[in-house]
């Protein structure tokens, strides 16, 4: 017992001179003042109240805070590089600078690494790489089938099987399942309509391809993976864990229950996808396509089953929420913003007049659509639904800037020194809102920045789609940003053509944060992700 009580001492001992030593490497560099030790209060984490009650780091307080607006509210204050105060006396850097986000990203190789956790998910069969933006957060939870992180080979190995099902030319090839998709929905809201002008239509922030949620509301996997990115949260790590060790509560029962439907339902998708490949009766969908590209690579090279489960499980939930959101925010801004809507659906007529149908519509063909194309990118920057990811640097190392930060002396400071195990925040959002690149008026939304030559300044380009870092950017780079904007286009062509949306007044929506983030109804918080907004057809004119 005593020499057990000596290391718990050591190591803890350990940790903290640790963290002391990377805090003297940070002294310089500007961030806001210190604030709760234990929960690192005002955190991107955190709620921007100065209420006592929130000072003090309360749970459903942190579980409320607008998604990104301490990030915005740094920025503008000290720059694209700061430090912040996480839990337990940690310090953290967030940075927004493009330079910066460069070299952490790609230019320093696996210099920076996704955060690690020595927490494993007690039985889990699923122990293989798991290579979603929010790992950490799901590792914390200790809930879920995520496991490790995997990185350098291991990571590329993994991506050379995955890319080439999500190439361009593989991706094109789904627009029409896209299309039936979008249709389908479609039809659904008309129904609503069948004895009505207007209704108020729950806009759904997800699309369920493998679970069939259009047709089953109560389809277990859909339901369960309904929320689960605000189940998970996005909390500091080391207190989401205590919590959930230590305090049984609906959050933690909601996430298991999420890992055992999950786990479940991606064996019966492995199982069934090789079944069919083995009669050569394999299926045109991806994941069948992702384990046929699996079967054909070397031995060596070849994902183990639970490799594969795991990657399949990365593609449910990379996939699931992020885009469906993405189509959410699109249908807000276009009610919040009636003139864009008018400009989009006369593109979008005047494109379908050409055609004998929505079926003749070729993915090339969207991409002569400039205002559908630049409302596309303009939510994906505005409403970046992964808002930040963590890396944590593997080295002792020096992060350069674009534009110098001021120090607490007054003086300049053109990069920034960090210590082996730091911990950095890459704010994706305050990233999308630099006026450098996007713009003196990069905090609005307009579509038209896009669109006028010089306005966005696509110079130093970090990110995988245009110059958003909404898809991050380098070696982890989203591998689904094609399915994304493909998947946006062909539904925004149907709903756009048949529907007018519109939001009342009365109601205030608000950036929910989650690991992906969701529109919520002010008042509302507690029922999770919503966006009433009302339907009508749209006139056959505008
Ligand atoms: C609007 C929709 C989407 C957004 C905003 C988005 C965003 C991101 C971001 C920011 C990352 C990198 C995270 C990091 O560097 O820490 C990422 C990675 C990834 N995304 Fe997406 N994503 C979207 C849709 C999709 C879809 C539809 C798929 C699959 C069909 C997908 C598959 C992946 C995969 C496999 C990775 C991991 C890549 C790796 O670790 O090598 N994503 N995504």
């Amino acid at each position: 017992m005593q020499s057990l009580f000596a290391l718990a001492f050591t190591l803890l001992g350990y940790a903290l001179y640790r963290i002391q030593k990377r805090r003297r490497v940070l002294e310089h560099v500007p961030g806001p003042g210190s604030q709760h030790w234990l929960l690192g209060e005002r955190s991107p984490f955190a709620r921007p109240s100065t209420t006592l009650k929130s000072r003090t780091g309360n749970f459903p307080d942190l579980l409320r805070s607008p998604a990104a607006e301490m990030e915005f509210e740094w920025t503008r204050q000290y720059g694209g590089a700061l430090k912040f105060n996480g839990a337990f006396g940690e310090q953290l850097l967030l940075i927004s600078d493009p330079a910066a986000a460069q070299y952490i990203l790609q230019t320093s190789g696996y210099g920076f690494i996704r955060p690690r956790t020595g927490k494993r998910s007690r039985g889990s069969s699923l122990d293989a790489g798991f290579s979603l933006s929010k790992v950490s957060w799901l590792f914390c939870e200790d809930q879920l089938v995520i496991i490790r992180v995997i990185a350098g080979e291991d990571h590329k190995r993994h991506r050379r099987i995955m890319a080439p099902g999500l190439s361009s030319v593989e991706i094109n090839s789904f627009l029409p399942v896209f299309s039936a998709k979008a249709a389908r929905m479609a039809d659904k809201w008309a129904e609503l309509l069948y004895d009505k002008e207007v209704a108020v239509c729950d806009i759904p922030t997800r699309f369920d391809y493998k679970f069939d949620a259009l047709d089953d509301a109560t389809n277990e996997m859909a339901n369960v993976y309904h929320n689960l990115l605000y189940a998970i949260g996005r909390l500091p790590d080391r207190v989401v864990q205590l919590w959930n060790d230590s305090v049984p509560n609906k959050r933690r029962a909601h996430t298991k229950r999420c890992r055992n439907v999950g786990e479940r339902v991606a064996r019966q998708l492995v199982h069934d996808k090789l079944a069919a490949l083995s009669v050569d009766k394999g299926g045109n969908d991806i994941m069948s396509r992702l384990v046929k590209s699996n079967m054909f690579v070397d031995a060596k090279d070849r994902l183990d089953v639970h490799e594969l489960l795991a990657e399949l499980l990365t593609m449910i939930l990379s996939g699931h929420e992020t885009t469906a959101n993405t189509l959410s925010w699109t249908l807000l801004e276009l009610s919040l913003h009636q003139d864009v809507q008018t400009h989009l659906r006369s593109e979008i007529r005047a494109f379908l007049s050409t055609l004998q149908g929505h079926d003749k519509v070729s993915a090339s063909a969207l991409d002569t659509l400039p205002y559908l194309n630049a409302v596309v990118k303009e939510t994906l920057r505005f409403h970046a639904p992964v808002y930040n990811t963590a890396r944590t640097a593997a080295r002792d190392d020096v992060i350069p800037l674009r534009t110098p930060i001021v120090n607490h002396c007054g003086e300049s400071m053109h990069e920034v020194p960090v210590q082996r195990g730091q911990r950095v925040i890459i704010s994706i959002a305050a990233y999308n809102r630099d006026t450098e690149i996007f713009g003196p008026d990069a905090d609005e939304y307009n579509p038209e920045r896009w669109l006028r030559s010089g306005h966005v300044n696509k110079q130093g380009s970090i990110g995988m789609y245009s110059n958003l870092l909404t898809f991050g950017g380098g070696h982890r780079g989203c591998l689904g940003w094609r399915f994304a904007v493909l998947e946006l286009s062909a539904f925004l062509l149907e709903l756009i053509d048949r529907f007018e949306f519109n939001m009342s007044p009365d109601i205030r929506i608000h950036r929910g944060a989650a690991a992906v983030m969701l529109p919520m109804v002010e008042g509302e918080l507690d029922k999770g992700a919503q966006l009433p907004l009302s339907i009508r057809y749209a006139a056959s004119t505008d």
